[in-house]
């Protein structure tokens, strides 16, 4: 077995394990990459990227449907080709990744090393069969993956994670996507888009990451308007039926009226969570506490674990899965393991994230859940309201489908949090957390210029209803002309 010792081992070459190899050889530390699977990280490869490539395919289709009713006629239906969507998809996912691999190909060879690592104890990696490491500091970075009752593997190869559509030569004919979280939305109503037959089924009435109850039952129903979806479904049956190419999933389920209603689709979609790379990590190797999900509790700003030396950062920690907390997690982890024991608190963002649908949802600082639970016993908090339905710029693209709630503190007026379904949501997310990491009051955010007509008219008209509920502004003028026809 050949060994090694370092200063700092990097367990997982994704978003986070990347930015802490760089941040730990920055402070001139001597630092192992361990990669066990692909090159290209999770977000390039199977991700944020391909994703996204499916639903930009989607909304070009889906510009056809809305056309007659802006008075233009489309006299053809249009063609979708599958095989040309897929082929785009892989060809520019394949380019992102490549960028990446890249990026790994200009690490130094010794820098680097292929296979599955795991603790022989708090300063010992083994790396499959065939390394053994002693590091003085360690970072966790080994990502998530799909995760799914494990009865629905008798499925077999009908059964699909995230992974395995990105791999798709040509559409299917149709779908099920279990789980209308955030996967599942974009995912599903892409396909729905593309042309694909989707039966969507969630459990407890769940959709998305929304937590406010009028965002919540805004969202239900506006996706079920434009594909099956059913948030708290009783599906009864989930079977093979049929051999090779004819092979199909036969589904049994209670539909909405409360009918049984049986069918067939080509494939089961799993999009119902993901779980933190670590199980399979030794980690009953080493004293560490762990938290409910057998996570490894880390400090929130310096990603310390309770082993002061063991670092873990991005879809690992358990914390926040996103592309940019893993990549900030990954440089203040590596930062950290570099500079041990001087170690320093990161800078962690306000939260923010973004779900690529139509309409689509951003949240922005505290969830309702959060506010509510913190602020509810002392009716301390207000909330903000705008309806995009009539909002003017949103129904002059015909994206006047949405609903906006902000909430703030009474007697600071400081802006807590927002979340939102509706246009553009992905920009006004960003004008919310940028407005929410500056600390700013709704007052102050008022403030602020607001162009006419846009959307961002919109975000003005819940920050006033919110300054008046919390007695700080005049109360709402039903039509107000200065603002501007429609804002
Ligand atoms: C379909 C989908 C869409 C998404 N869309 C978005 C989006 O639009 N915006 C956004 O912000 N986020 C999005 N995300 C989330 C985002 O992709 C992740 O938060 C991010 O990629 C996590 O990065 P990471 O470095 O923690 O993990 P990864 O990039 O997964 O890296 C972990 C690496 O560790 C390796 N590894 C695991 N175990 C070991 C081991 N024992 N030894 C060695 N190596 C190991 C793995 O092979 C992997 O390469 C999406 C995720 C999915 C699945
Ligand atoms: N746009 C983005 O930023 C983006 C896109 C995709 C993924 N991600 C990240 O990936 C993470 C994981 O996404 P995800 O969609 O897998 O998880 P999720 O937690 O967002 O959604 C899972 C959904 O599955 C449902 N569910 C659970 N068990 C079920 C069952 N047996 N049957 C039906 N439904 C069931 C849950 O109620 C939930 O609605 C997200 O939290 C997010 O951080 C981000």
């Amino acid at each position: 077995m050949q060994q090694i010792q370092i200063d700092v081992a990097v367990v997982g070459a994704g978003t986070a394990g990347l930015g802490a190899y760089r941040a730990a050889k920055a402070q001139g530390a001597s630092a192992i990459l361990i990669e066990g699977g692909p090159y290209g990280t999770t977000c390039a490869r199977v991700g944020c990227m391909p994703s996204k490539l499916l639903i930009a395919a989607a909304e070009a289709a889906h510009q056809f449907e809305k056309a007659p009713a802006f008075g233009i006629e489309v006299t053809q239906a249009p063609k979708i080709n599958g095989r040309q969507v897929m082929d785009r998809v892989k060809r520019e996912r394949d380019r992102f990744a490549g960028f990446v691999v890249e990026a790994v190909d200009g690490i130094p060879a010794e820098d680097k090393l292929r296979g599955y690592a795991k603790f022989i104890d708090a300063n010992t990696l083994q790396v499959d069969e065939h390394t053994e490491i002693q590091a003085k500091r360690i970072v966790i970075a080994t990502g998530s993956r799909p995760t799914y009752p494990a009865p629905w593997a008798s499925l077999g190869d009908r059964l699909l994670v995230n992974d395995d559509v990105f791999e798709w030569d040509d559409l299917p004919e149709s779908v099920a996507v279990f789980g209308p979280g955030v996967i599942g939305l974009e995912l599903g109503q892409a396909l729905h888009r593309l042309g694909v037959r989707v039966l969507m089924f969630g459990v407890g009435n769940q959709v998305g990451p929304l937590t406010d109850p009028s965002l919540l039952s805004y969202a239900r129903k506006v996706y079920a308007d434009e594909f099956y979806l059913d948030p708290d479904a009783k599906v009864e049956v989930m079977e093979l039926e049929g051999e090779g190419d004819n092979q199909r999933v036969k589904l049994g389920y209670q539909d909405k009226q409360g009918d049984y209603v049986e069918t067939h689709v080509d494939y089961v979609i799993a999009a119902t969570g993901r779980r933190p790379n670590v199980d399979k990590l030794g980690l009953e190797n080493i004293d560490i506490e762990l938290d409910e999900r057998g996570v490894p509790e880390a400090d929130h700003f310096t990603l310390q674990t309770s082993v002061p030396h063991i670092f873990i950062a991005g879809d690992a920690s358990n914390q926040i899965p996103l592309l940019h907390e893993a990549a900030d997690q990954g440089r203040i982890a590596g930062d950290n393991a570099g500079r041990f024991p001087d170690i320093r608190a990161g800078l962690r963002r306000s939260p923010l994230a973004a779900v690529f649908s139509d309409p689509q949802i951003a949240m922005v600082g505290k969830t309702f859940k959060e506010v509510d639970g913190m602020y509810s016993k002392c009716n301390c908090y207000a909330v903000g309201e705008v309806s995009f339905e009539d909002q003017g710029r949103s129904r002059v693209m015909l994206k006047n489908k949405g609903l906006l709630h902000v909430y703030g503190e009474q007697g600071t007026g400081l802006f807590l949090g927002a979340e939102m379904i509706g246009p553009e949501a992905e920009h006004i997310g960003h004008l919310l957390a940028w407005a929410h990491q500056q600390k700013m009051t709704v007052a102050q955010m008022l403030d602020m210029p607001f162009y006419h007509p846009v959307i961002e008219e919109g975000l003005r008209t819940a920050l006033r209803d919110l300054n008046a509920k919390l007695h700080l502004g005049p109360a709402m003028i039903e039509q107000c002309m200065e603002c501007g026809p429609g804002a």
